[in-house]
């Protein structure tokens, strides 16, 4: 028999004594978890959300005497309201959520339905901001028994302000624990076959379904400020690879994949070239067609479906340009969940027969 499908007590020399805790089988937790989501479009809830969201130290590294003031004075007072208006463009009424926790629970729901032959691995899922926490679904992994916990942080790409605020954030957690489970972190799979693949993939049956042929295909990252990447984090680097792997396995001719970064925040300088920018530049240039995908985003969101499908179009059309498509983020499709399924099997080596 497996020693992890084997009960603590089955693994004692013989039965609990009276008194003793209940003792569940040992199984293994697998925890996506992505960047988070507001409960509702309302101010309290943006408010509550932005408020966790911009006072992580990993996110603004700014000393906190000095971005305190400015987020209490100012973007806690202003930006729900606004960011409000932008999530209800999106929102998924019939669950009252945004896409982002909707995707995460699929992606979840599918990688428990492909592991279901391993009667010991238990999926959950959670946010780094909001609901449902790390804290709690942590909690629930380690109720069933998951004496072993693998956190997958969805993004390809590694930056300090996602995967290791995620990161942070369970190992904070763990700090309580007086048994803890043994864990490992799903490190960035940016140069991953099966990633560039499905994002090649997903790129060919999103041209093939438009009645243009884009002259330019962006893609599109977040972007982070210029300060963190002088600093070392690797993420610049890691888009770079990213987009040069996806350009080979198209075979495209060179320049017709541009690489640029999304979603400034504040005054510094960030990462470039800048999405809005270029998409403005090209139309400006006399460029009349294009597509722009964000492989950095595993799945859809404000930042993709408002800012990019809603902004980053209107700003091609109204400098002139005539066809513009959005290309979804992998999500829960077939390719998607192809990607997170072998990102938990590699890491899982050793720990599953
Ligand atoms: C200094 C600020 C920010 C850094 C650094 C940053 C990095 C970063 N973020 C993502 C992914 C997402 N960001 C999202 C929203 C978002 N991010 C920032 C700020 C920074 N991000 C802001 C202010 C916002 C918007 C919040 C709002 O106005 O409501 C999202 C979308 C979440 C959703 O629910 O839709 C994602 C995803 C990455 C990958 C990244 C660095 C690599
Ligand atoms: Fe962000
Ligand atoms: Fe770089």
């Amino acid at each position: 028999m497996n020693a992890l499908t084997q009960t603590v007590a089955e693994r004692a020399t013989g039965p609990l004594p009276a008194g003793h805790p209940p003792v569940e089988t040992a199984k293994i937790g697998v925890l996506l978890v992505n960047l988070g989501t507001p409960d509702g479009t309302d101010f309290k809830p943006m408010r509550r959300y932005l408020k966790e969201f911009l006072s992580d130290k990993r996110v603004i590294e700014w000393p906190r005497i000095a971005w305190y003031p400015i987020l209490y004075g100012i973007v806690l007072n202003t930006r729900p309201k606004k960011s409000g208006a932008a999530y209800a463009e999106i929102w998924n009424t019939e669950r009252n959520e945004s896409p982002l926790r909707t995707f995460t629970r699929a992606q979840g729901e599918k990688l428990a339905v492909r592991l279901a032959g391993h009667g010991e691995i238990v999926v959950d899922w959670a946010m780094r901001y909001g609901n449902p926490s790390i804290a709690e679904r942590t909690d629930y992994l380690m109720s069933q028994g998951c004496e072993r916990i693998l956190v997958y942080p969805l993004y390809p790409q590694y930056s300090a302000s996602t995967t290791a605020t995620v990161n942070d954030k369970f190992f904070e957690h763990m700090m309580g624990k007086r048994w803890m489970p043994a864990v490992r972190t799903v490190p960035p799979y940016h140069d991953e076959p099966v990633y560039i693949d499905a994002l090649a993939r997903s790129i060919e049956s999103h041209l093939a379904t438009l009645d243009f042929e884009p002259e330019h295909v962006i893609a599109s990252y977040h972007g982070i400020p210029q300060s963190y990447f002088r600093k070392g984090d690797p993420y610049h680097c890691h888009c770079q690879k990213t987009s040069r792997l996806l350009d080979e396995r198209l075979g495209w001719p060179k320049g017709r994949l541009i690489t640029t970064f999304q979603s400034r925040f504040g005054p510094e300088e960030w990462l470039q070239p800048y999405t809005d920018k270029t998409v403005e530049k090209l139309a400006k240039e006399g460029v009349k067609s294009i597509a722009v995908l964000n492989p950095g985003f595993v799945s859809d969101c404000l930042e993709t479906l408002e800012e990019i499908a809603g902004e980053a179009g209107e700003i091609f059309h109204e400098a002139g340009g005539e066809n513009f498509s959005h290309i979804p983020c992998l999500n829960d499709s077939e390719a998607g969940m192809d990607v997170i399924e072998a990102m938990v099997r590699r890491e899982l080596r050793g720990w599953l027969d």
